[in-house]
């Protein structure tokens, strides 16, 4: 019975998704475009997930799907999830699949309707559950695993400060960790913002100290199996951050083949 409640549930989420997904595909074959990217974006809360997820998504013209944004888009809205909701991201655990995956579900065919093609997603999968669902709808052809020590992790997440009228972030941490067993330093520098924005800036309730110690140990538990998952499928492609932005973004789209796109890009701008 238990067996038979599991299964039905999960082809439940997967074929709500699968609609979401195969629509999403359908419209980029149809047109004469080569397809786009869906990729996954991987890695531990406060490593810049968002950030590189969406400058990506900028440069290849693929929207960026953030779930922790679906997440908090939902439980700011007053709806009937949002106190649930608030309650499980406050303490730093997972939300439920089924939720995530009715968020996402809704976030993809939103997009379809206004005609977006490809994506990268930047929290999901977050569990070899939600990993084997995606597998089973559509094709995933790279996952990006960021990785940043611990302490630059923590010192990151409290820094972190979120324009409350524009959405953009910024970090008021000066991260400097010392070099040591043959390991280079690293040194990233306060991301401050403009003016027009310093007045208006929040913190994202789940960014003190001992929230972001849970997060980073159910992201252990949970979502760090996804490695060899996506590993021995041969999709992983590991990014260790050398620095702030202007170090890691060349850097990551020379590991991504994408350097000529971005200078191909610039000069045409
Ligand atoms: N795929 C997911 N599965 C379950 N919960 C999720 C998922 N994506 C986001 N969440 C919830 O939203 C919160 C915020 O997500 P996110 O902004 O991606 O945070 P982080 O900085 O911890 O990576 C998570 O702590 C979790 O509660």
């Amino acid at each position: 019975m238990a067996a038979i409640f599991r299964m039905s549930k999960s082809s439940n989420l997967a074929s709500s998704i699968c609609r979401a997904f195969t629509t999403a595909s359908a419209s980029a074959s149809a047109g004469s475009l080569s397809p786009r990217p869906q990729w996954v974006f991987l890695g531990c809360p406060g490593v810049g997930k968002g950030t590189y997820a969406s400058r990506l998504s900028n440069l290849l013209g693929v929207p960026h799907i953030a779930t922790g944004d679906l997440v908090r888009h939902e439980l700011s809205s007053d709806g009937p999830l949002s106190k649930q909701l608030a309650e499980i991201v406050n303490q730093g655990k997972l939300v439920s699949d089924e939720i995530i995956i009715s968020l996402l579900s809704k976030r993809l065919e939103v997009g379809e309707a206004k005609g977006e093609i490809g994506f990268i997603l930047d929290g999901f999968p977050r569990t070899i559950r939600q990993a084997e669902i995606l597998e089973g709808v559509t094709d995933i052809g790279l996952v990006v695993n960021l990785k940043l020590p611990e302490q630059a992790l923590i010192e990151k997440c409290l820094g972190r400060r979120i324009c409350s009228q524009c959405g953009k972030n910024y970090n008021v941490a000066e991260i400097n960790i010392k070099g040591e067993n043959g390991k280079p330093g690293i040194y990233m520098a306060p991301l401050t913002p403009p003016p027009q924005c310093a007045s208006k800036l929040i913190t994202r309730g789940d960014d003190t100290e001992a929230v972001v110690k849970e997060r980073l140990r159910v992201y252990q538990e949970m979502s760090q199996p996804l490695e060899d998952f996506y590993r021995t499928r041969g999709k992983l492609l590991e990014f260790d951050l050398p620095g702030g932005i202007p170090e890691s973004w060349p850097k990551l789209l020379e590991a991504l083949n994408l350097d000529e796109c971005e200078e191909q890009l610039s000069a045409a701008a």
